[in-house]
């Protein structure tokens, strides 16, 4: 199981500061869109520039240009970019076709999917990397919920990421009923006053 270090609503000096503090305890490190939507891919590039040996994603939240945002992220370095669910399925088939011409990954943000179908759906267009996700406003009204799981129930052949609202109370749970490839952790660690104390807290568990 992997931790991947969710930088959002941060300045450029936050991002690399917390990363800087955690960066023994994180397995992969996302670059957040709203962090993106600030800085550019020139943030991408200069943490891959940080950190060869990281696996950096770019959360682009693709939904349109499947092709030319996937070839952005990638030749900013990122390993993986993300493409949204209910994009059409030309937009994820062109963005599969990039990462595979540069050997990378597109990861399929489920925000929003109820749809068991849309996975299989997914998975036939040949997707082998989805996240589970709660957005931010929604995590307001709902708290986390195992039914979240019920989606990629029983499936096989895709990599599970988990993301939004987890934190060292939810996580034990899920690492027990659920086992995903990766956590996906943004706040809890991000607005932590010591993120280091809590990113190694969160690998002790997974180990
Ligand atoms: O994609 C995101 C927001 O759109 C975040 O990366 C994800 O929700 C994790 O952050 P947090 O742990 O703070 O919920």
């Amino acid at each position: 199981m992997k931790i991947q270090l969710a930088l959002d609503r941060l300045t450029k000096e936050q991002c690399f500061d917390i990363v800087r503090r955690t960066s023994d305890y994180i397995d992969w490190i996302e670059v957040g869109t709203g962090v993106i939507k600030e800085y550019g891919m020139s943030i991408v590039r200069k943490m891959r520039e940080a950190y060869p040996q990281k696996t950096i994603v770019a959360d682009m939240k693709t939904c349109d240009a499947g092709k030319y945002e996937a070839m952005q992220a990638f030749e900013a370095g990122a390993d993986i970019t993300t493409i949204m669910a209910f994009s059409s399925d030309k937009t994820i088939q062109d963005a599969l076709d990039i990462a595979k011409r540069f050997n990378k990954r597109i990861m399929i943000d489920l925000l929003g999917v109820k749809d068991k179908k849309r996975i299989q759906e997914l998975k036939a267009l040949g997707v082998d990397l989805v996240s589970l996700h709660i957005g931010k406003d929604m995590q307001e009204t709902i708290s986390f919920e195992k039914d979240r799981f019920q989606l990629v129930e029983g499936l096989s052949g895709i990599e599970i990421a988990v993301a939004g609202g987890l934190d060292l109370k939810n996580i034990p749970m899920i690492i027990k009923n659920n086992r995903p490839n990766i956590l996906i952790v943004g706040s809890a660690i991000t607005k932590a006053e010591r993120p280091n104390e809590i990113a190694s807290k969160i690998k002790e568990l997974i180990q």
